[in-house]
């Protein structure tokens, strides 16, 4: 099981998501109270080398401002978490990641034909597009046209149900901001607890 831990706004938190075994980490670029600046990025990004994958989340961004930010931070993918075309995802540097939310108007069969490496399913959106913390049902990912080795899966995730959500869906890989956290800020436990427990769960299929 991959795992994606977003919302990285420190040394320390960059650091405990590798030490915990994450496979990719997020830099939100976008309205929220997780953004960071472009440069800190890269000085989290170089912290933390190149075994971990660098994701950065833009929410309707200008294309040129991404690739900037790209190139300034050195990220490997870009997450696309607003209302952009698939015309515009084409556009993209690096690898996309497209978020939809689970109450989107159009259907997983459009999701999964989108230009993207992997499709998002994260909650509706609250104070900002994405963090929200909240769960949806996820019997609709039981829907034939979501591609489950595409699929990441996110919203409301945290240590006490990423064992059932891993063992129910069988994502590519799930994505958790604020369920390990404490206060708002990144919490070393929860962390390490949410990756053991993530990779942890596949092997008792
Ligand atoms: O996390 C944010 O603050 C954020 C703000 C604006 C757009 C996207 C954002 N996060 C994107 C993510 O990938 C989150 O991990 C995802 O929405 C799940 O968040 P959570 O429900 O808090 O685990």
């Amino acid at each position: 099981m991959n795992v994606k831990i977003c919302g990285i706004t420190s040394f320390e938190a960059a650091s405990w998501a590798r030490e915990a075994g994450a496979d990719m980490i997020g830099f939100v670029f976008a309205e929220s109270s997780r953004r960071i600046p472009a440069e800190f990025a890269r000085q989290l990004a170089e912290a933390v080398g190149p075994n971990v994958k660098k994701v950065g989340v833009f929410v309707n961004e200008e294309a040129d401002v991404i690739r900037e930010i790209v190139k300034t931070a050195g990220l490997d993918y870009v997450q696309l978490h607003g209302d952009e075309s698939p015309e515009f995802a084409k556009k993209m540097p690096v690898p996309v990641i497209k978020a939809f939310s689970s109450k989107e108007g159009i259907t997983f069969k459009e999701m999964f034909r989108y230009p993207a490496d992997y499709v998002l399913i994260d909650s509706p959106p609250a104070q900002f597009r994405g963090g929200s913390g909240k769960t949806f049902d996820w019997s609709i990912l039981e829907d034939p046209y979501v591609d489950k080795n595409r699929l990441i899966l996110a919203g409301g995730l945290n240590p006490d149900n990423i064992e059932e959500a891993v063992r129910s869906i069988q994502p590519y890989a799930v994505d958790i901001s604020s369920g390990v956290e404490t206060d708002g800020k990144k919490d070393e436990v929860k962390v390490f607890q949410f990756v053991q427990r993530a990779k942890g769960a596949v092997n008792f299929e």
